[in-house]
C-alpha cells in the first residue's frame, strides 16, 4: 500500500545472514516470532526460519532460539515445549527445549550448545521487561550467544528486548525469513501502474486502524473496514454500539478514524448498511445472531459479530489489481462468516495479487492464495517502507551500540501490546 514513490528498498543497509559465513562453533541466537497456537494451527510462523536453522546447525553454529508468544500483560504467554518439538520434526534433529532464558542457567545451557546443536529458549514473553523493551533484560538475553540473526518478521514493527535491544549489545544481521518476507512484499508497495487497489481491514488489533486505515485511505481505492475497524468507524459516525468490541486503544483508534474522515480521502469506504449483532457477555456470545439495520444502533449487551458486505463492494474487490486483507472482518471462529466468506470469495476472483496478512487471519480463514506471517508488520511496511527490526540492524551495522537511551518500545503502538 506504499506510494510507490516512498518505497525504496527496506533492506538497504541492512546486513543479511544469508551473506555471511558461518564457521563451526560460533555461537548464534536466532531472534524468531513463534506467537503460534499450541495446537499449531498454523505454522508458517516456525516454518519460515527453519532454512536459516538448518544452515547454521549444519555449519556447525550452536543456535539459542528466542522467541515470543503470547503476551505477559494478559497472562497469555506459555511455554514453547511445542515449538521445539515441532522443530525436532521438521528438521530431523532433536531440537531441544530449555523453559528459560535469562537466569544463570539459561546461559549455562546456551554455553553448554554442541556445534550443531538447536534448543529453543523459554518465550521472552514470561518477563515484563521483553514489551519495554528492558535494556537489563536485553543484556542478559544477549548472553545466548555472540551475535544475532533477527528473524520473526510478525514482531519486525516491535522495539522489544529479544529483537533491537540485544542489536544494541551483539552484531546482528535480518535472518532469511525477514529478508523474503520483505521481498515478498513488494508487489503490494507496488502495485502496477493503474490498478485498482483494495484493502480489507478487520480484527482487533489498533494497528490495522492506526496503520492500516490511516494509510490505506490515502493510496488505495477501496477500503472495507471489518471487525474492531468498523465498530471503530461505526463509533466515529455517532452509532450506538453496546457492548461491540473497541479493541485495546479505543481512544487513539477513534481519534484516527475521525482524522481519516474529516479529510478528503483517495478510497471510497464501506460502510454496512446492516450489521450482525448478538448478545454478549464479557465478549463471549450467548446467543443466535440476526440483522439490524446500522441506522437503528446495537442495544445495550449486544455487540456486532459480522456485518453484511454491499454488492458493489464486493464487484470492486472482485475487479481489484492489488488487494490486502489484514485481520478477520467477522468473528469467523464463532460461526459468523459472512463478510468474511464474502471478501474471500470476491478475492479469489482478482485477477489481480490479493494477500492474506498476519497471525489469527491466517490461520483462522480458508485462503490457498498469498499470505505473509506478519500483520502489524506488513501493514508497518507497506505503509512506511521500514520497520523498528530494520532501523535498529542499519544501525547495527554502522556500529551503533549501547550507547544511548533505549528506543521506544514501540514506534508506532507506544508500547502498548495489543
Ligand atoms: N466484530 C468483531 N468483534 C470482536 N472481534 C472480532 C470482530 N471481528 C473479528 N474479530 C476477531 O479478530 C481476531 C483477529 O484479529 P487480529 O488479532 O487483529 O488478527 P491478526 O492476528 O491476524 O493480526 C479474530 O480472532 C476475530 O474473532
Ligand atoms: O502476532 C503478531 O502480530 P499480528 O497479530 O499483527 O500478526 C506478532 O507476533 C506480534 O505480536 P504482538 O502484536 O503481541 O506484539
Amino acid at each position: 500500500m506504499a506510494s510507490d514513490s516512498g518505497w525504496t528498498d527496506p533492506l538497504g543497509g541492512v546486513p543479511l545472514l544469508s551473506a555471511r559465513q558461518v564457521t563451526p562453533g560460533e555461537r548464534w541466537i536466532l531472534s524468531a516470532g513463534f506467537n503460534v497456537d499450541a495446537a499449531l494451527t498454523s505454522t508458517g510462523r516456525i516454518d519460515s526460519e527453519l532454512a536459516d536453522l538448518r544452515r547454521l546447525s549444519d555449519a556447525g553454529a550452536r543456535v539459542a532460539v528466542l522467541s515470543h508468544q503470547g503476551s505477559h500483560r494478559d497472562g497469555t504467554a506459555t511455554a514453547l515445549g511445542h515449538v521445539a518439538g515441532h522443530l525436532s520434526r521438521r528438521l530431523d534433529r532433536q531440537v531441544r527445549y530449555v523453559p528459560e532464558n535469562a537466569s544463570d542457567a539459561a546461559v549455562r545451557a546456551a554455553e553448554a550448545l554442541a556445534p550443531g546443536e538447536i534448543a529453543v529458549f523459554g518465550n521472552t514473553r514470561h518477563h515484563a521487561g521483553e514489551e519495554r523493551n528492558d535494556p537489563e533484560l536485553a543484556r542478559r538475553f544477549a548472553l545466548l550467544g555472540n551475535a544475532v540473526a533477527v528473524g520473526g518478521f510478525s514482531k519486525a514493527h516491535r522495539a522489544h528486548a529479544s529483537n533491537t535491544g540485544v542489536l544494541r549489545l551483539l552484531p546482528g544481521c535480518a535472518a532469511r525469513s525477514l529478508e523474503q518476507e520483505i521481498r515478498f512484499l513488494a508487489p503490494w508497495a507496488r502495485p502496477p501502474q493503474g490498478a485498482f487497489r483494495a484493502a480489507v481491514l478487520g480484527g482487533r488489533k489498533p494497528e490495522k486502524t492506526l496503520v492500516g486505515l490511516v494509510h490505506a485511505m490515502h493510496t488505495c481505492d477501496l477500503v472495507v473496514p471489518g471487525g474492531v475497524v468498523l465498530n471503530t468507524v461505526l463509533r466515529a459516525r455517532g452509532h450506538d454500539l453496546g457492548a461491540s468490541d473497541l479493541g485495546s486503544k479505543p481512544d487513539a483508534c477513534l481519534e484516527a478514524v475521525r482524522g481519516v474522515l474529516d479529510a478528503p480521502a483517495k478510497a471510497r469506504l464501506h460502510v454496512p448498511r446492516t450489521v450482525w449483532v448478538a448478545p454478549v457477555d464479557e465478549g463471549r456470545i450467548v446467543g443466535e445472531a440476526r440483522p439490524v439495520a446500522v441506522v437503528d444502533g446495537v442495544s445495550a449487551g449486544h455487540a456486532v459479530v459480522d456485518f453484511d458486505l454491499e454488492p458493489w463492494a464486493a464487484e470492486s474487490l472482485a475487479g481489484a489489481g492489488s488487494a490486502v486483507l489484514a485481520g478477520t472482518p467477522s468473528r469467523y471462529l464463532d460461526g459468523q462468516t459472512r463478510s468474511a466468506d464474502a471478501v474471500l470469495s470476491a478475492l479469489s476472483r482478482t485477477s489481480g495479487a490479493a494477500l492474506l496478512l498476519g497471525g489469527d487471519t491466517v490461520a483462522e480463514l480458508p485462503w490457498p492464495g498469498p499470505v505473509s506471517t506478519g500483520g502489524g508488520s506488513a501493514l508497518q511496511l507497506l505503509a512506511t517502507g521500514t520497520c523498528a527490526v530494520l532501523d535498529a540492524l542499519r544501525d547495527n551495522a554502522r556500529g551503533a551500540r549501547d550507547d544511548g537511551p533505549a528506543p521506544a518500545p514501540d514506534d508506532v503502538m507506544d508500547g502498548v501490546s495489543t
